[in-house]
């Protein structure tokens, strides 16, 4: 059930290959679909009455684009949305999808200061997922990033992976998300989610698009979903 980040980006390469032939486009915007429902479903149970400002951290590679995805999907769903992004776009799928988020008219920050994090807001952190390798610390602009999430003591709802964590062993680094209340786990939990499930947190899948095949040739469960959602939530 929980995997390694090695078959994680196993799994990618293979739905990206050949025989799948998913484009990243296509996987972005299902993941980033997915956690917007996740996020959307949680922020409703915890806030009955006045739902909170979403701020959507995002870094540098796809986990941030997935983080992107989910903003524009989160305004749809009516909920206030901004978007924390300290990198450049760094192609053109990331050029698109800020055209897509400005047009809508989700703010686009690259600072702390001009995002002004508050204790009411609720922190999307879309900032490491699968591929993040802390042996040597957090690097700028992302390490302050992460501290003044932590200082805000906003609640964070993490995608894929807490950010700063390790993907298999979890929170085992000096420089780490520390508030996280919910993780949405996008095609199969990595094996942190483990820890984080110990820890009380709500615990969602997104990834309702991978076919059966796939989990057999690589050996992790499919994930069941009821009726027609996009998500699952499994703690
Ligand atoms: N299967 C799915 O459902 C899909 C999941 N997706 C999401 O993609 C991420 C994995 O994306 P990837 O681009 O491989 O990597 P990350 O976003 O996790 O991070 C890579 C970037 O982070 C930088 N990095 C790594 N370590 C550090 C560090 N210690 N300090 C600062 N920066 C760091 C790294 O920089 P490099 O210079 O080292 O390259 C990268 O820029 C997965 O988790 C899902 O969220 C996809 O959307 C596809 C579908
Ligand atoms: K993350």
């Amino acid at each position: 059930m929980y995997i390694s980040a090695q078959k994680a980006a196993q799994i990618d390469a293979l739905l990206m290959g050949d025989h799948y032939a998913f484009s990243l486009e296509q996987l972005m915007e299902l993941a980033g679909l997915s956690v917007a429902h996740a996020a959307a479903d949680y922020i409703r149970q915890q806030w009955q009455h006045a739902p909170p400002r979403v701020v959507v951290a995002c870094g540098p590679g796809n986990n941030g684009g997935d983080g992107l995805v989910a903003a524009r999907h989160l305004h749809h769903l009516g909920f206030h949305t901004c978007i924390w992004y300290p990198s450049g776009a760094r192609s053109a799928l990331f050029t698109a999808l800020l055209t897509q988020a400005r047009a809508l008219r989700i703010g686009v920050h690259h600072t702390a200061e001009q995002v002004a994090l508050r204790r009411c807001d609720v922190v999307l952190d879309a900032i490491f997922g699968f591929s993040f390798d802390g042996a040597a610390g957090v690097r700028q602009p992302y390490r302050r990033m992460i501290e003044s999430i932590n200082d805000s003591a906003a609640p964070v709802i993490c995608v894929d992976v807490p950010s700063g964590w390790h993907v298999e062993r979890g929170d085992v680094h000096e420089v780490a998300i520390r508030n996280a209340r919910a993780l949405v786990s996008l095609t199969a939990p990595k094996l942190c989610a483990r820890r984080f499930e110990q820890r009380g947190g709500a615990h969602y899948v997104g990834g309702r698009f991978v076919p059966p095949s796939l989990c057999e040739a690589l050996d992790f469960d499919v994930v069941r979903y009821e009726r027609e959602r996009v998500i699952t939530r499994i703690a």
